[in-house]
């Protein structure tokens, strides 16, 4: 008996690069992205495997090209997200073998430079985080809509500690009610529209959301900005940080959250001869990145109900 064969497939085009300009018709502003975009197809292309027939492929080049052309379609500034579903929308009713398009954006975090404050009308500078969206689309109009966030580097001085964990002959790591507490965040949230039919058509519904949920989940990781808020653990600080955007914002259904704890460690250095050269008085550290704590959780609406 011949053994029984399963083939699951997909293909795509990884990190095409574009950049679009968009100009205000009045007023001399300019508007600008850049993108990098991952493009993934499940189509009906198994000949090509099996019997090299290449007939039902959609070539990974013509994916590339599409870029250039929907971004030459988008007359108006669109949000990564829009772009995402955009292209999402075409391969899945365009080709009559795609069933479903994943497509990964990553925008990078060009903004707007500000001169003697009054933001230059076609000068950017590249910030640090960067957005990123993951679009699923069926060919049936079934929708994922991902938003997300990376390399959202965040540091406190102080209102944070770490106490009360298992104790064992291998811990030596002192309790604290007072240490620095740094991140480097990635996070992403998945929206809860779930068909083409009913994602918002608002004009940049998603970069507005992009913003306000970055403000939410930097405004609870700080607290208010005199007295701030007492992190017990990096665990605790991202569990409040998730439950904000759920509560907030009733369009996302879950999110996810990864929240390295990058150290910095007490210096000390005693002398063999007194006086000790630095005695650590919660000022002197040794920053490290490696190795460093990593924390990640999802919550979601389902879950917090249970
Ligand atoms: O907030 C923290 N969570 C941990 O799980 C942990 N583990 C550790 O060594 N330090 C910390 N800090």
């Amino acid at each position: 008996m011949a053994d029984e064969i399963k083939l699951e497939q997909q293909h795509g085009k990884s990190r095409v690069r574009v950049g679009r300009i968009w100009r205000k018709k009045q007023g001399g502003q300019h508007f600008f992205v850049e993108w990098i975009v991952n493009i993934s197809l499940l189509s009906n292309c198994l000949p090509s495997y099996t019997h090299a027939d290449n007939s039902d492929i959609v070539a990974t080049d013509t994916m590339k090209n599409t870029v250039y052309a929907k971004a030459k379609e988008c007359s108006e500034v669109v949000s990564v997200e829009e772009f995402a579903v955009e292209l999402g929308k075409h391969f899945t009713s365009f080709y009559h073998q795609v069933t479903t398009a994943i497509i990964k954006i990553v925008e990078k975090p060009w903004e707007r430079v500000y001169i003697d404050g009054q933001p230059h009308e076609h000068g950017f500078k590249l910030g640090s985080e960067k957005h990123t969206t993951e679009v699923v689309v069926k060919k049936s109009g079934a929708l994922h809509v991902t938003s997300g966030i990376e390399g959202l580097a965040l540091l406190k001085t102080t209102k944070s500690g770490f106490e009360g964990y298992i104790r064992d002959r291998y811990t030596v790591l002192p309790e604290t009610r007072e240490r620095i507490l740094a991140t480097e965040i990635s996070s992403s949230w998945r929206y809860s529209f779930e068909s083409l039919s009913n994602v918002p058509l608002k004009p940049l519904y998603f970069s507005e959301r992009f913003l306000d949920v970055k403000k939410l989940l930097v405004d609870t990781f700080f607290g208010p900005p005199n007295e701030g808020v007492y992190s017990p653990s990096v665990q605790s600080t991202l569990y409040h940080m998730a439950r904000a955007v759920l509560n907030r914002f009733p369009d996302v259904a879950s999110i996810q959250l990864r929240m390295p704890n990058l150290h910095f460690l007490p210096v000390n250095l005693p002398s063999k001869d007194s006086p000790t050269i630095v005695k650590f008085e919660d000022d002197v550290f040794l920053p490290i990145d490696e190795p460093h704590g990593t924390i990640e959780a999802s919550v979601s609406r389902s879950w917090s109900r249970m």
